[in-house]
């Protein structure tokens, strides 16, 4: 069990800033996120957890201490390596058992601990298959095991399952969510898919170029993001952001400052009318997404189910009461009207 801090740290390679005056803090048990595009410096936050990478400035305190001068070893954290880390040669069980077997931990112990952690991971009936016997998503398994077996304060992925396709992602992190809560740990993990932030977090923390943008739960973020990078990060089709210009043809006023209005899809009402007009319809099953030209610009709603609308048709906009976001000059988000 840990809670895991970071207080104004800053990690350097030559030039890069990777990680530019960080401060965090993931509460002991949570599923928590680094969420941001490639070169953000998520992994470098996890290598700086484990102790492979040492800050230039700021502290790091796992459980409140602080581990500036503690080496990996002795800080207890376990990274979950990825399939390519499971030794071919050995069977699952061996995999598991291997780094307490490492440790000289008598016999007995590693039975019992390994039998604990295989019944929590579901996977006692794979034990004797060699790694390139078993589906993605049991090696997956296995390599969770593998690090858990130590019983470390906290576990860190990275990007776990960008690998898997679209409907084994889907399923693999819901069993990674129902894992997390079984075993009640603490797990940092780095992605940078919205998606699977958004569904499998507690909390999380948005970045850009080595800085942290946004931290909180992913509903909060989603609700009330603090920018348009955090706006457009999160969401999928992304949030509309026109010129203020266009509000009234949207029904909106803002407040004063704001140079941009943001509304997400799923916000935004369309009705037989005038003002802007349809150029494309896409029916996905359950929603349909709409793409519409109000101005010269093109924005998209999602709307339930399939809705008779055409290509071409004229259109009126407006926005769900209290659901429109404004932006300053600098992408800030402001309080709404
Ligand atoms: N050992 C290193 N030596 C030099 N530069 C490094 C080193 N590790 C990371 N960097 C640089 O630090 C920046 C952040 O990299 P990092 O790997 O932390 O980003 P990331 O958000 O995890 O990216 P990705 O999603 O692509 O893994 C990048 O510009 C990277 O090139």
């Amino acid at each position: 069990m840990a809670s895991i801090s970071f207080r104004n740290v800053t990690k350097r390679f030559g030039d890069v800033t990777a990680v530019d005056d960080v401060s965090f803090d993931i509460r002991d048990n949570a599923f928590f996120c680094l969420f941001g595009p490639p070169l953000s410096g998520k992994s470098t936050i996890l290598k700086l957890i484990l102790g492979l990478e040492k800050p230039d400035a700021g502290e790091i305190l796992i459980d409140g201490r602080p581990v500036t001068g503690i080496g990996p070893a002795q800080r207890n954290v376990a990274m979950v390596f990825q399939n390519l880390a499971l030794f071919p040669h050995m069977s699952a069980l061996d995999n598991i058992r291997f780094p307490l077997v490492e440790r000289r931990v008598a016999p007995d112990k590693i039975a019992a601990r390994v039998a604990e952690v295989c019944e929590k991971l579901h996977i006692g009936h794979i034990l004797h298959k060699p790694p390139a016997q078993l589906s993605g998503g049991e090696r997956q398994r296995v390599a969770i095991a593998r690090a858990l077996v130590r019983d470390p304060v906290a576990y860190l992925m990275d990007d776990p399952i960008s690998a898997l396709d679209a409907r084994l992602r889907e399923q693999t992190r819901v069993e990674l969510r129902r894992i997390q809560q079984e075993m009640g740990k603490t797990l940092v993990y780095v992605t940078h898919d919205q998606e699977e932030a958004m569904s499998v977090a507690d909390g999380m923390a948005v970045f850009q170029a080595g800085r942290i943008c946004q931290t909180g739960t992913p509903e909060d973020i989603y609700r009330h993001p603090n920018s348009t990078y955090v706006a457009g990060m999160l969401g999928a089709p992304a949030m509309n952001v026109v010129p203020m210009a266009l509000a009234a043809s949207l029904q909106v006023q803002g407040p004063q400052g704001a140079d941009s209005l943001g509304v997400r899809p799923e916000n935004l009402r369309v009705a037989p009318g005038e003002g802007a007009r349809i150029t494309e319809v896409e029916p996905l099953g359950g929603f349909t997404t709409i793409s519409v030209d109000l101005a010269g610009q093109s924005l998209r709603a999602t709307l339930r189910g399939q809705p008779r609308f055409t290509t071409g048709q004229p259109v009126a906009l407006s926005v769900d009461a209290g659901r429109a976001h404004f932006f300053d000059t600098s992408g800030a988000a402001l309080a709404a009207h």
